[in-house]
């Protein structure tokens, strides 16, 4: 069946469909990673967005029930230049195309994915519609046009848990796959907030001895207390960090009472309630090799991304908190610390999945926080 994608400023591309017939509209971004494309798909963080995969051939190990970082893809639409019909890895249940259609998520394949990614390099991320049913470009184009963009929007909303609950699994092991972590054995309490956060957080805190309750991200910086935290994360999330004012004002609320960790959103949000501000960048980092620089150790991280906002350096109170990482692209902020207050962030994803694990370190940084001021 064929499908077309279009972009709002008129650039077109015509391929196959995959995944279900259908019409979504996304902001269309890119991807670099080689493989995850399971926990790409399943990242709450691209709820709103056409995610587009540069490697050229995607599903050639399938998919399975573990390889997961929520219940269910969350992004608007998947663009890919050849999806394997046939996956071959001892892990497989399915191939990425009966799972899109599982999951009810619009695709097109057989497009320059090339051509598409390098205009978007040029123009910047822009609205677009993947269409099977309205294949005319120009109405495709004027819906594009028509559609709402991610600035300005709280998108948190649609992918935040309805109600707290707590998480016992552990990492993933390939003798063992995920286990289950006993509780009662844990040494610190935290208190997790859900943007739309990643299961792999979650995973390498219970991992590390901590007894997660997971919240939403309504919840009251007074509810929060009443659980007595140990510390409090602050999660991955999709779209604009500066509409999510009843956040930043919990946070602002929670500072200087628990020791606090952000990972992406989670940053974003950290820096808005220290002061600072937020800008979209023009075509965002998304994919496991962006290289960083972490001023205080003097060593490059290369990392896992995946964001369209950045935290701008000229707006951060520099009596208030320090930037410790640089992007080694683009010298963009890649983390925080509070000066006066247990409080630390990163925008990218030492969670690492899919990606490389060299900033782990992160979370032990935090677990050794809350014992600090236990
Ligand atoms: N992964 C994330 O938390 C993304 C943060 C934010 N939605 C951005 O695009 O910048």
């Amino acid at each position: 069946m064929k499908a077309v994608l279009a972009l709002a400023d008129g650039k077109y591309f015509v391929g196959t469909s995959l995944g279900v017939a259908g019409e979504v509209t996304g902001e269309v971004v890119f991807n670099t990673s080689m493989t995850g494309y399971q926990e790409i798909l399943t990242d709450p963080s691209y709820h709103g967005e056409i995610v587009t995969m540069t490697y050229p051939q995607i599903g050639n190990y399938g998919i399975n029930d573990e390889d997961v970082e929520s219940s269910k893809p969350h992004l608007s639409g998947f663009v890919v230049r050849e999806a394997c019909p046939f996956p071959s890895n001892f892990r497989s249940q399915m191939t990425l195309d009966t799972y899109l259609k599982q999951n009810n998520i619009v695709a097109i394949e057989g497009i320059d994915t090339r051509a598409l990614v390098r205009h978007i390099r040029t123009t910047g991320a822009q609205t677009g519609v993947i269409s099977t049913i309205d294949t005319d470009p120009h109405s495709l184009t004027k819906k594009a046009q028509a559609a709402p963009g991610l600035v300005g929007r709280d998108l948190v909303r649609e992918v935040t848990c309805d109600a707290p609950y707590q998480f016992h699994q552990g990492l993933w092991d390939l003798a063992t796959g995920y286990t289950e972590v006993d509780p009662a054995a844990a040494q610190y309490q935290v208190v997790a907030f859900d943007f739309g956060i990643k299961r792999n957080i979650l995973r390498n805190l219970t991992s590390r001895g901590c007894k997660v309750t997971v919240v939403p991200a309504a919840t009251r910086a007074a509810e929060v207390l009443k659980l007595h935290p140990d510390g409090v994360f602050l999660s991955n999330g999709p779209g604009d960090p500066e509409p999510l004012y009843y956040v930043q004002e919990t946070i602002r609320e929670l500072l200087g009472k628990v020791p606090i960790f952000g990972i992406c959103l989670g940053h974003q949000l950290l820096s808005i309630a220290c002061g600072g501000q937020t800008y979209k960048l023009k075509f965002g980092h998304r994919g496991g090799n962006q290289p960083v620089l972490n001023c205080q150790r003097q060593q490059v991280e290369i990392t896992s991304q995946n964001h369209g906002f950045a935290v701008d350096a000229r707006t951060l109170k520099a009596d208030m908190v320090k930037v410790t990482h640089f992007n080694l692209n683009d010298q963009t902020v890649e983390g925080i610390t509070h000066l006066e207050y247990p409080a630390f962030s990163v925008q990218y994803h030492p969670e690492a999945s899919p990606g490389p694990h060299d900033a782990a370190y992160l979370f032990d940084q935090f677990i050794a926080m809350m014992q600090e001021h236990k």
